[in-house]
């Protein structure tokens, strides 16, 4: 686990919505309370991959959701164009042959995450898509093969959090999706936990879109899931 001296660090809220304006809209209501923010497919297609690089230039961090996995060479120059965004984070599935171009193709300043099994994913889902092993396994697996190549953090959710850090060691990061502070609701994630819990067992960093993007009030849910973390 990575020395983290802001707790507010520790958060990132996804911002998974329609428009840049709505977006805009949310970080300005949020304020200080947050410092991290994802951007993935839903913002990233309607204007947010130049969002992204001004977000960067105000001192923000940024987690570019991309959750690339194609043939090699276009995952190598895809990760080296995301390179030059001033992302701090930037997705990959947990495949070999995507995990090592990516690898080729990082640049300065940038660090890939690889997703070993996505949250909204069980035993049955991962045997409905072909795969033999449980989740767990599965993820262990990749985790594995991720540190053997050299990528510098593991997405995977909370529950699994405990034995991917005995596999990739202190030194690779852990960010854990699927998080749901207390009393709210899980909607189509499987794999969850709450900011505390998580905290407790580990991780760098949690992903948090819904229980904010939908509060009445983002910063208050926001702060208290800081605080929860602290
Ligand atoms: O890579 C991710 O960020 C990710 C991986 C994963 O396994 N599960 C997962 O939920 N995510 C992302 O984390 C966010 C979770 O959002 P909420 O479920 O609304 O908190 C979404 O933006 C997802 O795309």
């Amino acid at each position: 686990m990575t020395e983290i001296a802001d707790p507010r660090d520790r958060l990132i809220v996804a911002l998974d919505l329609p428009s840049v304006q709505a977006a805009e809209a949310l970080i300005d209501r949020i304020g200080d309370a947050a410092t991290f923010y994802k951007i993935g497919y839903q913002l990233g297609y309607a204007g947010g991959l130049a969002l992204a690089e001004r977000l960067a230039a105000r001192g923000l961090k940024v987690f570019l959701d991309l959750k690339l996995h194609d043939i090699g060479n276009t995952v190598e120059e895809g990760v080296r164009s995301a390179s030059g965004s001033g992302a701090t984070f930037l997705t990959v599935h947990a495949y070999p042959q995507t995990m090592r171009a990516a690898v080729r193709g990082r640049g300065a300043g940038l660090k890939i995450l690889a997703v070993t099994v996505l949250t909204s994913y069980d035993d049955a889902d991962a045997a409905e898509a072909g795969y033999g092993l449980p989740v767990a396994e599965l993820v262990a697996k990749r985790a594995a093969q991720a540190a053997e190549i050299g990528i510098d953090g593991l997405v995977c959710s909370a529950a699994e959090a405990g034995s991917v850090r005995r596999i990739v060691g202190p030194d690779r990061l852990i960010v854990t999706p699927g998080i749901r502070p207390a009393g709210t609701e899980a909607g189509d994630q499987k794999r969850v936990m709450t900011p505390g819990d998580a905290r407790k067992v580990g991780i760098d960093h949690v992903v948090v879109g819904r229980p904010i993007t939908g509060a009445a009030d983002p910063r208050a849910v926001a702060q208290a899931i800081v605080a929860e973390l602290a």
